[in-house]
């Protein structure tokens, strides 16, 4: 078994050739891996997605999904092991009904009408769709049609899913909805690599995160190494997550958990002669 379920071996690619996007990036992603590819717009997020999908190909080095070079592998091959839903999510749908849309993956993948809706019925309960399954798309609102791509990807069930802003659009339920399916996925050792603009999702989800930046990654770490870094800000304009930049501004030891900021703030409370009380606090 290949020990990445995705690997980048030096991989460059320019939309115009003046002006290369990507310079020998190389990065593996194994399996059950959940890695946020964050950066200012333009860096070239969405192009390295597609070049991880198959869908573009580099201009030089290679893109492997377990041992299949994207460029010598055929579309239907790869698309058993790998799965995108696009920034413009609704782009990606070509059909006049959810049921349809869901199906078609594993349709053309050649499975038997028994495990078609075996898939189906499973993709639209966890995308939260199961009472809308014969409308039309159009009939959804936006973040109810980008649940119904997330669908179309978990009934195609590859070991990478790759995902370009997925949260956006959603309200709270359907955010709930999502990141139940992502915990589950995860756990069942489903790699995911996902583009964010929202650091605190970041933060909540990802356990690596690579910051690309002037066609490299920049940085490939932890989440708080890497969002609580102070070269973040001077790399490009992001602002770190909530709880990181709040550790930043009171001098702690930078988290991503609530629980460890607690710890280390009452150390720090305590270490500066400060009595916790339940009602009161008060320095000694
Ligand atoms: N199909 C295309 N043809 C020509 N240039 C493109 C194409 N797609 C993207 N680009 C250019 O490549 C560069 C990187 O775009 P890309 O969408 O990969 O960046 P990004 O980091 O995902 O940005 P954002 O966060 O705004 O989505 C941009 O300058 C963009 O204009």
């Amino acid at each position: 078994m290949a020990e990445f379920v995705l690997q980048f071996k030096e991989v460059s690619f320019s939309w115009d050739h003046d002006q290369p996007l990507l310079d020998r990036v190389s990065f593996g992603v194994q399996p059950g891996e959940c890695v946020a590819l964050v950066g200012r717009n333009g860096a070239g997020k969405s192009t390295l997605l597609k070049l991880a999908s198959g869908l573009l190909k580099p201009a030089a080095g290679c893109v492997t999904l377990g041992d299949m070079d994207t460029a010598h592998t055929r579309a239907p091959k790869l698309a058993r092991s790998v799965s995108l839903m696009f920034q413009e999510a609704e782009r990606q749908i070509s059909h006049d009904s959810i049921v349809d849309e869901v199906a078609f993956a594993p349709r053309m993948a050649g499975f038997d009408a028994a495990e078609v809706q075996r898939r189906v019925s499973r993709a639209l309960n966890l995308a939260g769709l199961v009472g809308k399954a014969n409308d039309h798309p159009l009939d959804l609102n936006g973040g109810e049609r980008r649940m119904l791509t997330l669908a179309s990807l978990i009934a195609q069930d590859t070991p990478l899913v790759l995902l370009d802003e997925p949260t956006r659009d959603f309200d709270a339920h359907l955010l709930d909805l999502f990141e139940s399916w992502m915990k589950s996925a995860l756990g069942a050792g489903t790699a995911i690599v996902f583009i964010s603009h929202d650091l605190d999702f970041v933060a909540r989800h990802a356990k690596r995160v690579l910051h690309m930046d002037g066609g490299e990654i920049a940085a490939d770490g932890d989440v708080s190494s890497v969002l609580a870094h102070p070269d973040l800000q001077e790399l490009s304009p992001m602002s770190a997550p909530t709880l990181p930049a709040l550790c930043r501004a009171l001098n702690v030891r930078a988290t991503t958990r609530l629980e460890d900021f607690e710890h280390l703030w009452r150390e720090r409370l305590h270490s500066e002669g400060w009595v916790l009380g339940q009602d009161v606090n008060q320095r000694v």
